[in-house]
Protein backbone atom coordinates (compact mmCIF):
# COMPACT_ATOMS: atom_id res chain seq x y z
CA UNK A 1 0.00 0.00 0.00
CA UNK A 2 1.48 3.09 -0.62
CA UNK A 3 0.39 6.40 1.61
CA UNK A 4 1.73 9.62 0.30
CA UNK A 5 -1.06 12.32 0.35
CA UNK A 6 -1.53 14.18 -3.05
CA UNK A 7 -2.68 17.88 -2.49
CA UNK A 8 -5.03 18.47 -5.47
CA UNK A 9 -2.15 20.45 -7.59
CA UNK A 10 0.28 16.96 -7.26
CA UNK A 11 -2.38 14.74 -7.98
CA UNK A 12 -2.99 17.20 -11.12
CA UNK A 13 0.69 16.93 -11.76
CA UNK A 14 0.55 13.17 -11.79
CA UNK A 15 -2.52 12.87 -14.07
CA UNK A 16 -0.64 15.27 -16.42
CA UNK A 17 2.50 13.27 -15.96
CA UNK A 18 0.49 9.60 -17.09
CA UNK A 19 -1.07 10.88 -19.19
CA UNK A 20 2.19 12.26 -20.87
CA UNK A 21 3.72 8.82 -20.04
CA UNK A 22 0.67 7.64 -22.37
CA UNK A 23 -0.82 5.28 -23.87
CA UNK A 24 -4.10 6.23 -21.80
CA UNK A 25 -5.43 10.05 -21.88
CA UNK A 26 -7.05 12.11 -19.89
CA UNK A 27 -10.93 10.50 -20.72
CA UNK A 28 -9.09 7.43 -20.65
CA UNK A 29 -7.95 8.08 -16.97
CA UNK A 30 -12.13 9.73 -16.47
CA UNK A 31 -13.58 6.45 -17.86
CA UNK A 32 -11.15 4.15 -15.68
CA UNK A 33 -11.91 6.57 -12.38
CA UNK A 34 -15.91 6.34 -13.31
CA UNK A 35 -15.37 2.50 -13.75
CA UNK A 36 -14.22 2.62 -10.01
CA UNK A 37 -16.91 4.12 -8.70
CA UNK A 38 -19.75 2.46 -10.82
CA UNK A 39 -18.02 -1.11 -9.31
CA UNK A 40 -18.38 0.39 -5.95
CA UNK A 41 -22.48 1.17 -6.10
CA UNK A 42 -23.03 -2.28 -8.10
CA UNK A 43 -20.96 -4.18 -5.55
CA UNK A 44 -22.53 -2.27 -2.36
CA UNK A 45 -25.65 -1.13 -3.08
CA UNK A 46 -27.20 -3.49 -5.41
CA UNK A 47 -30.78 -2.62 -4.63
CA UNK A 48 -30.53 1.26 -4.89
CA UNK A 49 -33.41 2.21 -6.77
CA UNK A 50 -32.82 4.67 -8.77
CA UNK A 51 -29.78 6.00 -8.29
CA UNK A 52 -29.23 10.05 -8.65
CA UNK A 53 -26.03 10.99 -10.20
CA UNK A 54 -25.69 14.79 -9.83
CA UNK A 55 -22.77 16.21 -12.69
CA UNK A 56 -21.07 19.20 -11.90
CA UNK A 57 -19.34 21.26 -15.17
CA UNK A 58 -15.92 20.26 -14.38
CA UNK A 59 -13.81 16.58 -14.76
CA UNK A 60 -15.39 15.68 -11.50
CA UNK A 61 -18.57 16.06 -13.21
CA UNK A 62 -16.86 13.72 -16.23
CA UNK A 63 -16.71 11.34 -13.85
CA UNK A 64 -20.35 11.00 -13.14
CA UNK A 65 -21.76 10.43 -16.77
CA UNK A 66 -19.12 7.61 -17.04
CA UNK A 67 -21.14 6.24 -13.71
CA UNK A 68 -24.41 7.01 -15.42
CA UNK A 69 -23.69 5.28 -18.38
CA UNK A 70 -21.88 2.29 -17.35
CA UNK A 71 -25.07 1.71 -14.65
CA UNK A 72 -27.51 2.30 -17.46
CA UNK A 73 -25.39 -0.89 -19.58
CA UNK A 74 -25.94 -2.73 -16.56
CA UNK A 75 -30.16 -2.11 -16.57
CA UNK A 76 -29.73 -0.24 -13.34
CA UNK A 77 -32.12 2.93 -12.85
CA UNK A 78 -30.38 5.62 -13.44
CA UNK A 79 -31.12 9.55 -13.05
CA UNK A 80 -28.79 12.15 -13.91
CA UNK A 81 -28.64 15.97 -12.82
CA UNK A 82 -26.90 18.66 -13.98
CA UNK A 83 -25.56 22.07 -13.14
CA UNK A 84 -24.76 22.99 -16.49
CA UNK A 85 -23.01 21.21 -19.51
CA UNK A 86 -19.27 20.58 -19.58
CA UNK A 87 -16.98 23.27 -21.46
CA UNK A 88 -16.89 22.22 -25.15
CA UNK A 89 -13.62 20.16 -25.98
CA UNK A 90 -13.24 19.00 -22.54
CA UNK A 91 -12.62 15.64 -21.34
CA UNK A 92 -15.92 15.77 -19.52
CA UNK A 93 -17.73 16.62 -23.11
CA UNK A 94 -16.90 13.68 -24.24
CA UNK A 95 -17.96 11.82 -21.32
CA UNK A 96 -21.22 13.18 -21.55
CA UNK A 97 -21.42 12.70 -24.90
CA UNK A 98 -21.17 8.74 -24.04
CA UNK A 99 -23.24 8.89 -21.89
CA UNK A 100 -27.40 7.85 -23.00
CA UNK A 101 -29.15 9.08 -20.00
CA UNK A 102 -31.41 11.93 -20.08
CA UNK A 103 -29.97 15.45 -18.63
CA UNK A 104 -32.24 17.01 -15.72
CA UNK A 105 -31.54 20.23 -13.92
CA UNK A 106 -30.03 20.34 -10.40
CA UNK A 107 -32.96 22.31 -9.48
CA UNK A 108 -35.48 19.34 -10.61
CA UNK A 109 -33.24 16.64 -7.80
CA UNK A 110 -35.42 15.25 -4.77
CA UNK A 111 -34.21 11.85 -3.97
CA UNK A 112 -36.66 9.42 -2.33
CA UNK A 113 -36.58 6.05 -0.02
CA UNK A 114 -34.48 3.79 -1.46
CA UNK A 115 -32.39 5.94 -4.07
CA UNK A 116 -28.72 6.68 -3.68
CA UNK A 117 -26.70 9.43 -4.83
CA UNK A 118 -23.58 9.96 -6.39
CA UNK A 119 -21.89 13.22 -5.99
CA UNK A 120 -19.91 14.23 -8.65
CA UNK A 121 -20.27 18.19 -8.73
CA UNK A 122 -16.91 19.15 -7.66
CA UNK A 123 -13.77 17.57 -6.81
CA UNK A 124 -10.26 18.54 -6.65
CA UNK A 125 -11.42 21.47 -8.71
CA UNK A 126 -13.21 22.72 -5.32
CA UNK A 127 -12.94 26.91 -5.39
CA UNK A 128 -16.01 28.74 -3.86
CA UNK A 129 -18.04 27.87 -0.98
CA UNK A 130 -21.04 25.66 -2.45
CA UNK A 131 -24.38 27.59 -3.01
CA UNK A 132 -27.45 27.93 -4.97
CA UNK A 133 -28.80 24.69 -6.49
CA UNK A 134 -25.93 22.79 -5.16
CA UNK A 135 -26.22 23.81 -1.40
CA UNK A 136 -30.05 23.29 -1.88
CA UNK A 137 -29.79 19.63 -2.82
CA UNK A 138 -27.24 18.87 -0.20
CA UNK A 139 -29.92 19.79 1.96
CA UNK A 140 -31.81 17.53 0.18
CA UNK A 141 -30.01 14.33 0.60
CA UNK A 142 -29.46 15.08 4.41
CA UNK A 143 -33.27 15.23 4.53
CA UNK A 144 -33.85 12.64 2.44
CA UNK A 145 -31.60 10.46 4.57
CA UNK A 146 -30.76 8.59 1.82
CA UNK A 147 -26.56 7.53 0.85
CA UNK A 148 -24.29 9.13 -0.70
CA UNK A 149 -21.41 7.70 -2.85
CA UNK A 150 -18.74 10.40 -3.36
CA UNK A 151 -16.46 10.98 -6.38
CA UNK A 152 -13.14 11.51 -5.43
CA UNK A 153 -14.25 14.09 -2.18
CA UNK A 154 -17.37 14.60 -0.99
CA UNK A 155 -18.34 18.32 -2.78
CA UNK A 156 -18.32 21.12 -0.80
CA UNK A 157 -14.71 20.03 1.31
CA UNK A 158 -11.32 21.26 0.08
CA UNK A 159 -8.86 18.51 -0.80
CA UNK A 160 -6.25 20.75 -0.13
CA UNK A 161 -7.44 21.65 3.88
CA UNK A 162 -10.63 19.55 4.57
CA UNK A 163 -12.00 22.53 5.69
CA UNK A 164 -15.87 22.89 4.55
CA UNK A 165 -16.09 26.70 3.59
CA UNK A 166 -19.95 26.02 3.12
CA UNK A 167 -21.91 22.57 3.50
CA UNK A 168 -20.74 19.67 1.94
CA UNK A 169 -22.31 16.22 1.30
CA UNK A 170 -21.77 13.78 4.00
CA UNK A 171 -20.90 10.71 2.38
CA UNK A 172 -20.97 6.93 3.20
CA UNK A 173 -18.45 6.02 0.80
CA UNK A 174 -16.00 7.97 -0.89
CA UNK A 175 -13.77 7.12 -3.70
CA UNK A 176 -10.79 8.63 -4.28
CA UNK A 177 -7.93 7.61 -7.00
CA UNK A 178 -4.19 6.84 -6.87
CA UNK A 179 -4.10 8.13 -3.48
CA UNK A 180 -5.67 9.98 -0.57
CA UNK A 181 -5.32 13.63 -0.65
CA UNK A 182 -4.99 15.52 2.83
CA UNK A 183 -8.80 16.86 2.85
CA UNK A 184 -9.65 13.46 3.60
CA UNK A 185 -7.93 12.94 6.77
CA UNK A 186 -8.11 16.74 8.40
CA UNK A 187 -11.26 17.46 10.15
CA UNK A 188 -13.84 18.86 9.47
CA UNK A 189 -13.11 16.90 5.80
CA UNK A 190 -12.52 13.83 7.44
CA UNK A 191 -16.31 14.19 9.24
CA UNK A 192 -17.73 13.88 5.57
CA UNK A 193 -15.60 10.94 3.78
CA UNK A 194 -17.60 7.88 5.46
CA UNK A 195 -15.01 4.88 4.09
CA UNK A 196 -12.89 5.88 1.97
CA UNK A 197 -11.51 3.55 -1.22
CA UNK A 198 -8.49 4.76 -2.76
CA UNK A 199 -9.35 3.06 -6.37
CA UNK A 200 -6.13 2.77 -9.05
CA UNK A 201 -6.77 4.22 -12.22
CA UNK A 202 -2.79 3.73 -13.87
CA UNK A 203 -1.35 6.53 -11.93
CA UNK A 204 1.91 5.04 -11.86
CA UNK A 205 3.71 5.22 -8.05
CA UNK A 206 6.64 6.76 -10.25
CA UNK A 207 4.31 9.33 -11.60
CA UNK A 208 3.53 10.00 -7.49
CA UNK A 209 6.66 10.42 -6.57
CA UNK A 210 8.01 12.97 -9.68
CA UNK A 211 5.27 15.04 -8.39
CA UNK A 212 7.73 15.34 -5.25
CA UNK A 213 4.83 14.92 -2.45
CA UNK A 214 6.23 14.75 1.19
CA UNK A 215 3.43 14.06 3.12
CA UNK A 216 2.13 10.92 4.11
CA UNK A 217 -0.44 8.96 6.02
CA UNK A 218 0.69 7.59 9.35
CA UNK A 219 1.62 4.07 9.40
CA UNK A 220 3.65 1.80 10.80
CA UNK A 221 4.61 0.21 7.21
CA UNK A 222 7.08 3.14 6.54
CA UNK A 223 8.70 3.50 10.06
CA UNK A 224 8.36 -0.16 11.89
CA UNK A 225 11.88 -0.91 10.64
CA UNK A 226 13.18 1.98 12.58
CA UNK A 227 11.36 0.99 15.72
CA UNK A 228 13.95 -0.08 18.27
CA UNK A 229 14.40 -3.45 19.88
CA UNK A 230 16.81 -3.80 23.05
CA UNK A 231 20.03 -5.46 22.10
CA UNK A 232 20.68 -8.78 23.41
CA UNK A 233 23.58 -7.55 25.62
CA UNK A 234 21.61 -3.87 26.40
CA UNK A 235 21.97 -2.87 30.11
CA UNK A 236 19.16 -0.14 31.47
CA UNK A 237 21.16 3.00 30.70
CA UNK A 238 22.19 1.94 27.22
CA UNK A 239 18.29 1.07 26.22
CA UNK A 240 17.94 4.79 26.51
CA UNK A 241 17.56 7.58 29.90
CA UNK A 242 14.81 9.19 29.70
CA UNK A 243 14.67 12.45 32.09
CA UNK A 244 11.26 14.07 32.50
CA UNK A 245 10.77 17.70 34.68
CA UNK A 246 7.96 17.53 37.36
CA UNK A 247 5.67 20.52 38.67
CA UNK A 248 5.59 21.69 42.14
CA UNK A 249 3.83 20.00 44.99
CA UNK A 250 -0.01 20.58 43.24
CA UNK A 251 0.86 19.24 40.19
CA UNK A 252 3.40 16.03 40.12
CA UNK A 253 0.74 13.66 38.05
CA UNK A 254 1.46 15.02 34.96
CA UNK A 255 5.26 14.28 34.90
CA UNK A 256 4.39 10.87 36.57
CA UNK A 257 2.34 9.79 33.26
CA UNK A 258 4.87 11.02 30.82
CA UNK A 259 7.61 8.87 32.64
CA UNK A 260 5.37 5.60 32.65
CA UNK A 261 4.69 6.29 29.26
CA UNK A 262 8.63 6.33 28.69
CA UNK A 263 9.18 3.48 30.74
CA UNK A 264 6.51 1.29 28.73
CA UNK A 265 7.86 2.65 25.46
CA UNK A 266 11.17 1.12 26.25
CA UNK A 267 12.98 3.43 27.92
CA UNK A 268 15.45 1.38 30.12
CA UNK A 269 15.67 3.78 32.91
CA UNK A 270 13.14 7.00 33.61
CA UNK A 271 13.97 9.77 35.97
CA UNK A 272 11.42 12.19 37.63
CA UNK A 273 13.47 15.20 38.24
CA UNK A 274 11.60 16.63 41.09
CA UNK A 275 11.37 20.39 42.86
CA UNK A 276 12.25 19.71 46.65
CA UNK A 277 9.19 20.72 47.31
CA UNK A 278 7.52 18.18 45.73
CA UNK A 279 9.88 15.20 46.26
CA UNK A 280 7.59 13.57 48.92
CA UNK A 281 4.86 13.81 46.59
CA UNK A 282 6.11 12.09 43.45
CA UNK A 283 7.83 9.15 45.84
CA UNK A 284 4.87 8.41 47.52
CA UNK A 285 3.71 7.26 43.64
CA UNK A 286 7.18 6.13 41.50
CA UNK A 287 8.74 2.76 42.56
CA UNK A 288 10.24 1.83 39.43
CA UNK A 289 11.26 4.96 38.13
CA UNK A 290 13.78 7.15 39.50
CA UNK A 291 13.19 10.70 41.91
CA UNK A 292 16.08 12.74 41.98
CA UNK A 293 15.88 16.34 43.75
CA UNK A 294 16.20 19.47 41.22
CA UNK A 295 15.40 22.92 41.83
CA UNK A 296 17.32 24.70 39.16
CA UNK A 297 19.59 24.97 35.87
CA UNK A 298 22.43 24.11 38.37
CA UNK A 299 20.81 20.49 39.88
CA UNK A 300 19.78 20.02 35.92
CA UNK A 301 23.40 20.04 35.05
CA UNK A 302 24.64 17.91 37.46
CA UNK A 303 22.18 15.25 36.74
CA UNK A 304 23.64 15.45 33.05
CA UNK A 305 26.52 15.03 33.75
CA UNK A 306 26.19 12.68 35.79
CA UNK A 307 23.56 10.19 34.41
CA UNK A 308 23.90 11.34 30.92
CA UNK A 309 20.30 10.83 29.89
CA UNK A 310 19.79 10.51 26.39
CA UNK A 311 16.48 13.05 25.95
CA UNK A 312 14.57 15.19 28.26
CA UNK A 313 10.82 15.97 28.61
CA UNK A 314 9.78 19.63 29.96
CA UNK A 315 6.10 20.71 29.96
CA UNK A 316 3.70 18.54 31.38
CA UNK A 317 2.57 20.08 34.74
CA UNK A 318 5.08 23.15 34.83
CA UNK A 319 3.39 26.49 34.71
CA UNK A 320 2.95 29.11 32.04
CA UNK A 321 5.55 31.69 34.01
CA UNK A 322 8.00 32.98 32.30
CA UNK A 323 10.71 31.46 34.19
CA UNK A 324 9.56 28.02 32.89
CA UNK A 325 10.27 29.10 29.15
CA UNK A 326 13.66 30.61 30.02
CA UNK A 327 14.83 27.56 31.91
CA UNK A 328 14.29 24.83 28.84
CA UNK A 329 16.14 28.24 27.07
CA UNK A 330 18.56 27.68 29.50
CA UNK A 331 18.98 24.30 29.11
CA UNK A 332 19.25 24.23 25.27
CA UNK A 333 22.03 26.94 25.48
CA UNK A 334 24.34 26.07 28.16
CA UNK A 335 23.71 22.32 28.59
CA UNK A 336 23.42 22.00 24.57
CA UNK A 337 25.53 18.87 24.06
CA UNK A 338 25.19 16.93 27.64
CA UNK A 339 21.62 15.47 26.14
CA UNK A 340 20.72 14.13 22.54
CA UNK A 341 17.41 15.84 22.80
CA UNK A 342 13.92 17.58 24.35
CA UNK A 343 10.52 17.71 24.05
CA UNK A 344 8.73 20.65 24.55
CA UNK A 345 5.21 20.25 25.54
CA UNK A 346 2.25 22.25 27.48
CA UNK A 347 3.40 25.04 29.46
CA UNK A 348 6.83 24.07 28.21
CA UNK A 349 5.37 25.36 24.90
CA UNK A 350 2.74 27.97 26.57
CA UNK A 351 5.91 29.62 28.97
CA UNK A 352 8.29 29.86 25.50
CA UNK A 353 5.45 31.84 23.98
CA UNK A 354 6.66 34.36 26.01
CA UNK A 355 9.67 34.61 24.94
CA UNK A 356 9.12 33.45 21.60
CA UNK A 357 11.55 35.95 19.87
CA UNK A 358 14.94 34.37 21.87
CA UNK A 359 13.57 30.90 21.45
CA UNK A 360 13.43 31.37 18.14
CA UNK A 361 16.71 33.21 17.47
CA UNK A 362 17.89 30.23 19.51
CA UNK A 363 16.75 27.54 16.99
CA UNK A 364 18.53 29.11 14.38
CA UNK A 365 21.88 28.41 15.55
CA UNK A 366 23.15 24.96 16.55
CA UNK A 367 20.91 23.12 19.95
CA UNK A 368 19.78 19.64 20.57
CA UNK A 369 16.93 18.41 18.61
CA UNK A 370 13.64 19.25 19.54
CA UNK A 371 10.08 18.09 19.25
CA UNK A 372 7.15 20.31 20.13
CA UNK A 373 3.54 18.40 20.80
CA UNK A 374 1.01 21.56 20.90
CA UNK A 375 -2.65 21.14 20.86
CA UNK A 376 -4.52 23.61 18.87
CA UNK A 377 -3.81 26.23 21.62
CA UNK A 378 -0.61 25.73 22.16
CA UNK A 379 0.47 26.06 18.15
CA UNK A 380 -1.70 29.85 18.59
CA UNK A 381 0.27 30.66 21.21
CA UNK A 382 3.55 30.25 20.36
CA UNK A 383 3.30 29.98 16.39
CA UNK A 384 0.77 33.15 16.69
CA UNK A 385 1.39 34.86 13.06
CA UNK A 386 1.31 31.55 11.17
CA UNK A 387 -1.92 30.06 12.97
CA UNK A 388 -3.33 33.58 11.92
CA UNK A 389 -2.68 32.91 8.63
CA UNK A 390 -6.10 31.61 7.60
CA UNK A 391 -5.22 30.58 3.83
CA UNK A 392 -3.00 27.86 5.34
CA UNK A 393 -4.28 23.96 5.65
CA UNK A 394 -3.07 22.57 9.36
CA UNK A 395 -0.81 20.80 7.25
CA UNK A 396 0.71 23.53 5.88
CA UNK A 397 0.81 25.42 9.33
CA UNK A 398 2.49 22.67 11.33
CA UNK A 399 4.60 22.83 8.22
CA UNK A 400 5.50 26.00 8.44
CA UNK A 401 5.90 25.83 12.29
CA UNK A 402 8.56 23.34 12.10
CA UNK A 403 10.47 25.26 9.65
CA UNK A 404 10.39 28.45 11.71
CA UNK A 405 11.23 26.34 15.24
CA UNK A 406 13.71 24.05 13.55
CA UNK A 407 11.82 21.38 15.20
CA UNK A 408 9.53 18.77 14.97
CA UNK A 409 6.02 19.84 15.61
CA UNK A 410 3.75 17.72 16.60
CA UNK A 411 0.22 19.56 15.58
CA UNK A 412 -2.17 17.66 18.06
CA UNK A 413 -5.83 17.05 17.81
CA UNK A 414 -7.97 14.26 16.19
CA UNK A 415 -6.20 14.68 13.24
CA UNK A 416 -3.00 14.98 14.42
CA UNK A 417 -0.27 16.50 12.10
CA UNK A 418 3.81 15.80 12.12
CA UNK A 419 5.66 18.25 10.57
CA UNK A 420 9.69 17.99 10.17
CA UNK A 421 11.75 21.28 8.92
CA UNK A 422 12.93 19.35 6.17
CA UNK A 423 9.47 19.29 4.57
CA UNK A 424 8.22 15.88 5.68
CA UNK A 425 4.69 15.26 6.99
CA UNK A 426 2.40 12.54 7.80
CA UNK A 427 -1.65 12.86 9.28
CA UNK A 428 -2.69 10.69 11.38
CA UNK A 429 -5.40 8.89 10.74
CA UNK A 430 -6.34 5.76 13.67
CA UNK A 431 -7.22 8.56 16.50
CA UNK A 432 -9.90 8.08 19.00
CA UNK A 433 -12.01 10.83 20.51
CA UNK A 434 -11.56 8.03 23.61
CA UNK A 435 -7.70 10.01 23.90
CA UNK A 436 -10.01 13.23 24.51
CA UNK A 437 -9.27 13.08 28.46
CA UNK A 438 -7.08 15.01 30.50
CA UNK A 439 -3.42 13.83 30.96
CA UNK A 440 -3.59 11.76 27.86
CA UNK A 441 -0.64 14.19 26.07
CA UNK A 442 1.60 14.05 28.82
CA UNK A 443 1.46 10.18 28.07
CA UNK A 444 2.11 10.67 24.44
CA UNK A 445 5.38 13.08 25.54
CA UNK A 446 6.55 10.29 27.13
CA UNK A 447 6.69 7.84 23.91
CA UNK A 448 8.06 10.00 21.90
CA UNK A 449 11.31 10.95 24.30
CA UNK A 450 11.56 6.99 24.86
CA UNK A 451 11.70 6.07 21.20
CA UNK A 452 14.22 9.13 20.60
CA UNK A 453 16.30 7.92 23.44
CA UNK A 454 16.46 4.49 21.70
CA UNK A 455 17.75 6.30 18.99
CA UNK A 456 14.49 6.19 16.82
CA UNK A 457 14.93 9.83 14.55
CA UNK A 458 12.99 12.34 15.52
CA UNK A 459 10.36 12.86 12.89
CA UNK A 460 9.90 8.72 12.82
CA UNK A 461 9.95 8.78 16.16
CA UNK A 462 6.89 11.07 16.68
CA UNK A 463 4.65 9.31 13.81
CA UNK A 464 5.59 6.17 15.77
CA UNK A 465 4.29 7.81 18.82
CA UNK A 466 1.62 9.39 17.95
CA UNK A 467 0.52 6.02 16.52
CA UNK A 468 1.27 3.78 19.42
CA UNK A 469 -1.07 6.01 21.67
CA UNK A 470 -3.88 6.24 19.82
CA UNK A 471 -3.79 2.45 19.05
CA UNK A 472 -3.17 1.45 22.70
CA UNK A 473 -6.36 3.95 23.73
CA UNK A 474 -8.59 1.91 21.06
CA UNK A 475 -7.29 -1.42 22.65
CA UNK A 476 -8.17 -0.29 25.94
CA UNK A 477 -11.30 1.21 24.70
CA UNK A 478 -14.26 2.75 26.58
CA UNK A 479 -13.90 3.97 30.33
CA UNK A 480 -9.94 4.78 29.53
CA UNK A 481 -8.29 7.56 31.29
CA UNK A 482 -4.82 8.63 31.06
CA UNK A 483 -3.76 6.21 33.75
CA UNK A 484 -4.20 3.60 31.75
CA UNK A 485 -2.88 4.16 28.56
CA UNK A 486 1.14 3.18 29.70
CA UNK A 487 0.08 -0.62 30.54
CA UNK A 488 -2.35 -0.54 26.92
CA UNK A 489 1.14 0.18 25.26
CA UNK A 490 2.81 -2.85 26.15
CA UNK A 491 0.32 -4.93 23.42
CA UNK A 492 0.99 -2.20 21.29
CA UNK A 493 4.79 -2.25 21.86
CA UNK A 494 4.29 -6.39 21.43
CA UNK A 495 2.86 -6.11 18.20
CA UNK A 496 5.37 -3.36 16.74
CA UNK A 497 8.59 -5.46 18.16
CA UNK A 498 7.22 -8.96 16.95
N1 LIG B 1 -7.33 13.56 -16.04
C1 LIG B 1 -8.55 13.68 -15.65
O1 LIG B 1 -9.26 14.31 -16.35
C2 LIG B 1 -9.03 13.06 -14.38
C3 LIG B 1 -9.86 13.78 -13.55
N2 LIG B 1 -10.48 13.25 -12.50
C4 LIG B 1 -11.59 13.97 -11.85
O2 LIG B 1 -11.41 15.34 -12.08
C5 LIG B 1 -11.71 16.07 -10.91
C6 LIG B 1 -11.08 17.41 -10.96
O3 LIG B 1 -11.62 18.05 -12.08
P1 LIG B 1 -11.58 19.62 -12.28
O4 LIG B 1 -10.21 20.11 -12.10
O5 LIG B 1 -12.25 19.86 -13.57
O6 LIG B 1 -12.41 20.18 -11.07
P2 LIG B 1 -13.94 19.97 -10.58
O7 LIG B 1 -14.68 19.09 -11.51
O8 LIG B 1 -13.86 19.59 -9.16
O9 LIG B 1 -14.55 21.46 -10.64
C7 LIG B 1 -14.16 22.32 -11.64
C8 LIG B 1 -15.17 23.38 -12.00
O10 LIG B 1 -16.12 23.69 -11.02
C9 LIG B 1 -16.08 25.07 -10.69
N3 LIG B 1 -16.37 25.17 -9.25
C10 LIG B 1 -15.60 24.72 -8.26
N4 LIG B 1 -16.19 24.89 -7.07
C11 LIG B 1 -17.38 25.45 -7.33
C12 LIG B 1 -18.46 25.86 -6.52
N5 LIG B 1 -18.44 25.70 -5.21
N6 LIG B 1 -19.54 26.42 -7.10
C13 LIG B 1 -19.60 26.55 -8.43
N7 LIG B 1 -18.61 26.18 -9.27
C14 LIG B 1 -17.50 25.64 -8.72
C15 LIG B 1 -14.69 25.50 -11.04
O11 LIG B 1 -14.60 26.87 -11.27
C16 LIG B 1 -14.44 24.67 -12.30
O12 LIG B 1 -15.06 25.25 -13.43
C17 LIG B 1 -11.24 15.17 -9.80
O13 LIG B 1 -11.86 15.50 -8.59
C18 LIG B 1 -11.65 13.81 -10.35
O14 LIG B 1 -12.99 13.52 -9.98
C19 LIG B 1 -10.50 11.80 -12.48
O15 LIG B 1 -11.38 11.43 -13.48
C20 LIG B 1 -9.16 11.23 -12.75
C21 LIG B 1 -8.67 11.65 -14.07
N1 LIG C 1 -11.26 13.79 19.42
C1 LIG C 1 -10.02 13.29 19.42
N2 LIG C 1 -9.69 12.31 18.56
C2 LIG C 1 -8.43 11.80 18.56
N3 LIG C 1 -7.44 12.22 19.38
C3 LIG C 1 -7.71 13.19 20.24
C4 LIG C 1 -9.01 13.79 20.31
N4 LIG C 1 -8.97 14.74 21.26
C5 LIG C 1 -7.71 14.73 21.78
N5 LIG C 1 -6.95 13.81 21.17
C6 LIG C 1 -5.54 13.49 21.46
O1 LIG C 1 -5.40 13.42 22.87
C7 LIG C 1 -4.20 14.05 23.31
C8 LIG C 1 -4.58 15.22 24.23
O2 LIG C 1 -3.45 15.97 24.55
P1 LIG C 1 -3.55 17.36 25.31
O3 LIG C 1 -4.55 18.23 24.63
O4 LIG C 1 -2.17 17.86 25.48
O5 LIG C 1 -4.20 16.95 26.69
P2 LIG C 1 -3.62 16.98 28.18
O6 LIG C 1 -2.97 18.32 28.34
O7 LIG C 1 -4.81 16.81 29.04
O8 LIG C 1 -2.66 15.86 28.30
C9 LIG C 1 -3.47 14.48 22.03
O9 LIG C 1 -2.57 13.47 21.65
C10 LIG C 1 -4.61 14.60 21.01
O10 LIG C 1 -4.17 14.40 19.69
K1 LIG D 1 -17.60 15.06 -5.54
Amino acid sequence: MAFELLTPDEMAEADRLTIGAGPVDGVGLMRRAGGAIADVVLSRFPSAHPVHVLCGPGNNGGDGYVVARLLRESGGAVRLFATSAPRAGSDAALAAAECPVAVEPLSAFAPETGSLVVDALYGAGLSKPLAGDVLAAVARTAEAGVPVVAVDLPSGVSGRSGEVPGGAFKAVITVTFARKKPGHLLFPGRAHCGEIIVADIGISDAAVAATGARCRENDPAWWRALFPSPAKDAHKYSRGHVGVFSGGIAATGAARLSAMAAARAGAGAVTVLSPGAALAANAAHLTSIILRRCDGLEDAIAFLDERKPAVLVHGPGLSPEPEVGRFALELMGHASGRFGALVLDADGITSMARQRAAFFEARRRSGPALVLTPHHGEFGRLFSDIAADTSLSKLERALAAAAKANAVIVYKGPDTVIAAPDGRAAINSNGTPLLATAGSGDVLSGIVAALMAQSMPPFEAACAAVWMHAEAARRFGPGLIAEDLPLALREVVAGLSG
